[in-house]
């Protein structure tokens, strides 16, 4: 498809929780492409630390860390990037030029609303809306299917990355997991990935929105038209669209917010090599053990852990399976772990509340 040389490409990656959109952002951030690339975070459960710190970004010129990240602070996108977004990404572009803005939206975002302001704001400048592209966790995709936000994700989407495909053990999996992808989006390429490994030539100047309407997209994008779920289970009011005010601040509580999913972030003090056993064992215990029907659903974990030692290490969990990993050095930090430097946990899913905070707390003997 044609596209405009002269406009910076916006992609906009979507993908349910813990589906590989930061993996692909690392991806494309250390690929070997030549392209200088933008990327926005935005992230649900006030975890942008944690994921800035999970990546690490070299200057091609000096070789030192650097942060290619314009923080979105409130982890409501999809009503705040209206009026905020486009214009932090246009002063982020303004700033140093670039080929590429990538935007990584939350996993519970729906991409709709972002998508249609970058397409029908006509002081975009230089930057155009180049594609959706959505990540898809082949690993749980058929437990979540039924959440209305990741079908909208999958439904909008320009290309759809079948990610995690070393999880998916049976071919006849693998053919039951597409054809339910492509009930929901039977025109966009679906290519397999691992590790987000794509080919970047396919993610590159897509080119989904140039030359109008397409695929019925006019319809989709319009989140009224299609999305029931805001209104049922959605704690926002979206009335307020223009000038969202309200309080985003979601970290230390537990409100609901999509499809009835709650987060809570537990700090940790520096831990010692004891405590970060307890920690590892409180984490195989309430992930990998049945709550019983009441008990939370817990979709994704991310933690930063301190140790007493100045070391700090990365939490990854998507459902049962997490990962524990060495942090990158914080950027343009020459001194390493300052001494009162906290660490945190943070738990997103369904009936997570203040109990979980307090099983960890008396886990850990804090
Ligand atoms: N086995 C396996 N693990 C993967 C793959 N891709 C990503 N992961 C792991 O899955 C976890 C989540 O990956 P992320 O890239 O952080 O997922 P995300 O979509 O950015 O997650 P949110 O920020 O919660 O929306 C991490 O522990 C990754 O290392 C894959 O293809 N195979």
């Amino acid at each position: 498809m044609a596209t405009n040389q002269d406009e910076i490409p916006v992609t906009l990656l979507t993908g349910y929780l813990g589906a590989g959109k930061s993996t692909l952002v690392d991806y494309i951030l250390k690929a070997d492409h030549g392209y200088k690339v933008a990327v926005c975070m935005n992230d649900f459960g006030d975890t942008t630390d944690i994921e800035s710190r999970a990546l690490t970004i070299n200057d091609p010129v000096t070789g030192e860390q650097t942060s290619a990240f314009l923080t979105l602070p409130n982890g409501c996108l999809c009503c705040s990037f209206k009026d905020l977004g486009i214009a932090a990404v246009e002063d982020m572009v303004a700033r140093q030029p670039v080929d590429w803005v990538i935007i990584e939206l939350t996993g519970l975002a729906d991409p709709g609303p972002v998508a249609k302001s970058f397409w029908t704001n006509e002081e975009m400048g230089d930057l155009e809306l180049d594609a959706v592209v959505c990540v898809i966790d082949g690993r749980n995709v058929l437990k979540q299917i039924s959440e209305p936000t990741l079908q909208r994700q999958i439904a909008l989407a320009d290309l759809l990355l079948l990610n995690k495909t070393d999880l998916i053990t049976s071919s006849s999996d693998l053919t039951t997991i597409e054809s339910r992808i492509r009930s929901l989006n039977p025109s966009a390429p679906l290519r397999r990935t691992e590790r987000s490994r794509a080919d970047l030539s396919s993610l590159f100047r897509v080119g989904a929105y140039s030359g109008g309407a397409q695929r019925g997209i006019g319809t989709l994008l319009d989140s009224s038209s299609t999305d029931n779920h805001n209104n049922q289970t959605h704690e926002h009011d979206h009335q307020h669209d223009e000038n969202c005010s309200h309080d985003h601040q979601i970290s230390h509580h537990h409100k609901p917010h999509y499809d009835g999913i709650t987060t809570i972030s537990i700090s940790l003090p520096p831990l010692s090599p004891d405590k970060f056993k307890a920690l590892n064992t409180f984490l195989q215990d309430t992930l990998w053990e049945p709550h019983g029907p009441h008990g939370p659903e817990i979709l994704r974990t991310k933690g930063l852990v301190v140790t007493t030692q100045g070391e700090e290490w990365i939490i990854q969990g998507v459902a049962d399976l997490f990962e524990v990993t060495r942090a990158a050095p914080a950027p343009n930090s020459k001194t390493g772990v300052g001494k009162d430097q906290e660490g945190k946990l943070v738990f997103i899913g369904k009936g997570v509340g203040p109990e979980l905070a307090r099983a960890c707390r008396h886990a850990l003997g804090l």
